[in-house]
């Protein structure tokens, strides 16, 4: 496909709207699509928008397709539908009545708490005094059941609830979407409105002190703030504090060597201040631009804590103090921050483990109740799951809009751009092979994790997390099966596809069996089929004839024992994606 129709395709996927994308996975929601929900910035230019397709195809059309197809289906359906609605023709999901409730796990019953209170609104004309009475006792529900305190859920209600009455509802736009509107400028305020980025030292190097209570992540934060600011072009060192537990040390040690960055480290006699004087000492001889100093946590706040951290700061006098606060602890988080920030003056918050089981409470309270931005978040325990904290991002996240943004820098990162752009124009065109499914299932292992990657994706945050690890052993298979072909299979997969006995080498080569190796086989096809098609719906041919017979060639002949779970789990793999091929038909020829 020529680089201008990528381009223009691109441009469509540009605009898709989440909750139209949505309207396929929730069907008995009440709020209609009409509302536009953050405007996506320009920034979000067409080589990303193709890369998010093409990492979601990667994944689902691959490896994970079998776990839920409707889901799976999701993104790719908003970009038909949104296609269809550039030709003038209707959708799938363009229906009045889709929801915005994709939400990130983290922030599920919160996001589903306050599609109640859309609720409520949905047979009004207009917002009243009476009316919004009900959505406003929702709102406070869900705000409390996620952990925020009283006092923050009750001016969040009280702001929301005067703006709702008083503004002009546009024409066209239904109350219950003008509420959702004026909910999620809230929810950005609450959070602070706009990214707090760190502040650098303007002579000599910028010392970042990292502070927080006993295994909040502080040591694992100073590990992933390094990589971050090496991505920034910055030389880092890591300053070793904590002498009262010596593994802290190594542990340090060894995430600098993860992410290869120095640490500085006088053994666990020397006192802290100490330590970070000399660490400061060593970062100007080497010249680096930047000082992570990691101190001891505790297992609560004590007057030795606060004293300690108090010298340090004398000592090396940071130009950010950042308390790393653990998200699973609600809206405690939020008051350690305010605490520490009384006793030490701080800068920030780094809030952890978002990717935990945590409701919420502490991304929503931290600003309101400190006064201190979040500056990052930590999802996950792999040196890259840091992410700089956009409240407006945020927001869109609680209600369910996916963070399309975040997942499309992610992915820049993980993959250059220009090869992005490459992959994804051979994906709109008949040539992706082997090679390019193994760069993605590659770059996808580089977000962190598979649930990092699907947390970011709009509908897919829903998976279980049974799911979630199934999908990450069908990528591992799927890398095993790919490193097992010749590089002329790799850049032929018809030559698998009519070879049972090349498919056999190959089962034998990676110690998987020949049925999963079908299955991998089948999935790049299954790939190739859906890209296909969009194509032709872009340049308005119409759909080509079907791929039935490609499932028969590559499965042909083989049967696993009868009767076994084994055979009907097996099955339903080869049936959802035919069932894929089926409804979105196309022809890819010389199967046999
Ligand atoms: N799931 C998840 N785990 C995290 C995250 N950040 C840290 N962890 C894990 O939390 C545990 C504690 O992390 P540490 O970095 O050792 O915490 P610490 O605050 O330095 O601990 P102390 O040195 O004992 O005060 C480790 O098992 C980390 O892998 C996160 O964002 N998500």
């Amino acid at each position: 496909m020529a680089a201008s129709k990528v381009a223009s395709f691109s441009q469509n996927l540009c605009s898709i709207r989440p909750d139209v994308a949505h309207a396929r996975l929730s069907k008995d929601r009440s709020c209609g699509a009409t509302w536009s929900p953050p405007v996506i910035p320009r920034t979000f230019q067409p080589p990303k928008a193709a890369l998010g397709l093409a990492l979601e195809s990667s994944l689902f059309g691959g490896s994970s397709l079998h776990l839920c197809s409707a889901k799976s289906t999701a993104f790719l359906g908003a970009s038909l539908t949104r296609l269809q609605q550039c030709q003038g023709r209707p959708g799938p999901g363009s229906r009045r009545g889709g929801a915005l409730s994709t939400q990130a796990a983290v922030f599920d019953q919160l996001s589903i708490s306050l599609e109640n209170a859309w609720k409520k609104l949905a047979n009004e004309d207009k917002i009243t005094s009476d009316n919004i009475k009900e959505p406003m006792k929702e709102v406070r529900r869900a705000l409390l059941e996620a952990d925020v305190s009283l006092p923050v859920a009750r001016r969040f209600v009280t702001n929301v609830q005067s703006k709702a009455i008083g503004q002009e509802v546009a024409k066209g736009v239904k109350p219950q979407q003008q509420l959702i509107k004026v909910v999620a400028d809230e929810l950005k305020a609450l959070m602070g409105l706009e990214l707090a980025p760190l502040v650098y030292s303007r002579i000599g190097p910028t010392v970042i002190l990292l502070a927080g209570l006993q295994g909040v992540g502080k040591t694992t934060a100073a590990g992933k703030l390094a990589l971050y600011l090496k991505k920034q072009d910055k030389k880092v060192l890591m300053v070793a504090t904590d002498v009262y537990r010596p593994a802290a040390i190594d542990q340090l040690v060894t995430l600098g060597k993860q992410v290869d960055v120095p640490v500085f480290e006088m053994g666990t006699t020397a006192k802290p201040p100490e330590i970070a004087r000399k660490g400061l000492a060593e970062a100007k001889r080497i010249k680096a631009d930047v000082v992570l100093v990691d101190t001891a946590g505790r297992l609560q706040i004590n007057k030795d804590m606060m004293n300690e951290l108090k010298e340090i700061k004398k000592a090396v006098k940071p130009t950010e103090i950042l308390l790393v606060v653990d998200a699973m602890t609600g809206q405690e988080a939020a008051g350690l921050v305010a605490s520490f920030n009384q006793e030490v003056g701080i800068t920030g918050a780094i809030l952890t483990k978002l990717d935990g089981d945590s409701r919420g409470g502490a991304a929503l309270s931290v600003k309101e109740v400190s006064g201190k931005p979040i500056k990052f978040t930590g999802e996950g325990e792999a040196m890259t799951a840091l992410e700089p904290f956009y409240p407006e991002r945020m927001a869109q996240r609680i209600l369910g809009m996916g963070d399309v943004l975040t997942l499309v820098e992610r992915a820049e990162e993980a993959m250059m751009t220009e090869e992005s752009a490459r992959i994804a124009e051979r994906m709109m065109s008949a040539k992706f092979d082997f090679t390019d499914m193994l760069k993605q299932t590659e770059m996808i292992a580089r977000f962190g994790s598979m649930s990092a990657f699907l947390k970011l994706m709009p509908g897919m945050n829903k998976l279980s997390n049974t799911e979630i690890r199934e999908a990450e052993k069908n990528a591992k298979t799927m890398r095993a099966v790919i490193h097992s072909m010749t590089v002329d299979e790799r850049a032929k997969p018809d030559l698998l596809a009519s070879s049972p006995s090349r498919r056999r080498r190959i089962a034998k080569g990676c110690g998987k069996t020949e049925r999963q190796v079908s299955e991998v086989i089948q999935q790049l096809f299954t790939m190739r089929a859906r890209m296909q098609n969009l194509s032709a719906i872009m340049s308005g041919k119409t759909a080509m004839p079907g791929m039935g017979d490609l499932q028969a060639a590559i499965s042909g002949g083989r049967k696993a024992a009868p009767g076994t779970a084994k055979r009907k789990k097996k099955r339903s793999l080869l049936d959802s994606a035919s069932e894929i091929s089926r409804r979105e038909p196309v022809a890819i020829a010389g199967r046999r």
